[in-house]
């Protein structure tokens, strides 16, 4: 295990600040997306999914100095205020990219808690450009924190996000269709 060198201060509240000793792993456990039959129309997140419709389609772009990297261009259907990007939209983009950091430990997590900064407004035609690393794991709980750049992977911070993500098994993701009567296939008609 290593500690990632980048360890910016957030808006981490006491919720979503690891408890002192927490174990820091890094970013470079197996990838269960590649292996569980149940991701496999994964393809439809709306935060990097191909085949997601009016989606954020985030592009993940590598593991740097600790901080998983990914980008998104706010397209003119992300707008929020006029020529800005939705803050909900950009809430989003920090979800996925701190899901994508805690998934990468190597187990599978749901984000409990998001919690967000908004620095600087992100005009509609940018790129944000974001990072996101884990500042501890304590039992099922994984804290992570991270930021979206615009102008550039070193410009400005817009964005800044802390989270907590519970570690859960594989049947969180079939039990609650089951539940409420969908299916993949239905989804599909
Ligand atoms: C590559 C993939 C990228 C994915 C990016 C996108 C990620 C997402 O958006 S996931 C979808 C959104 N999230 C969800 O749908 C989660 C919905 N919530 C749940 O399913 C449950 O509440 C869940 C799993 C988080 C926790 O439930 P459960 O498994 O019963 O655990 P529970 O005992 O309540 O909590 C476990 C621990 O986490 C803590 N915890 C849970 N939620 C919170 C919270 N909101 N704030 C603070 N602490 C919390 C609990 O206090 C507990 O701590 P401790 O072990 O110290 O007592």
């Amino acid at each position: 295990m290593t500690t990632p060198s980048v360890q910016r201060s957030g808006p981490a509240s006491s919720r979503t600040t690891a408890p002192a000793g927490a174990a820091v792993p890094a970013p470079s456990g197996p990838d269960p997306r590649l292996t569980s039959a149940v991701m496999a129309d994964y393809r439809g997140c709306f935060g990097c999914g191909e085949e997601a419709a009016g989606g954020l389609r985030l592009r993940r772009t590598g593991v740097d100095d600790g901080a998983v990297t990914a980008e998104f261009d706010v397209r003119a259907e992300l707008q929020g205020a006029p020529g800005l990007a939705h803050g909900g939209v950009l809430a989003t983009a920090m979800d996925e990219v701190l899901g994508t950091a805690a998934w990468l430990l190597g187990k599978r997590y749901v984000t409990g808690r998001l919690e967000t900064d908004y620095l600087a407004p992100v005009p509609v035609g940018s790129t944000v450009h974001l990072r996101a690393w884990c500042t501890g794991v304590d039992g099922r709980k994984a804290y992570l924190e991270g930021e979206g750049r615009v102008g550039g992977p070193d410009g400005p911070v817009a964005v800044r996000a802390a989270a907590l993500f519970v570690e859960v098994p594989e049947e969180h993701f079939t039990r609650e269709r089951v539940k409420h009567g969908h299916s993949t296939k239905e989804r599909a008609n």
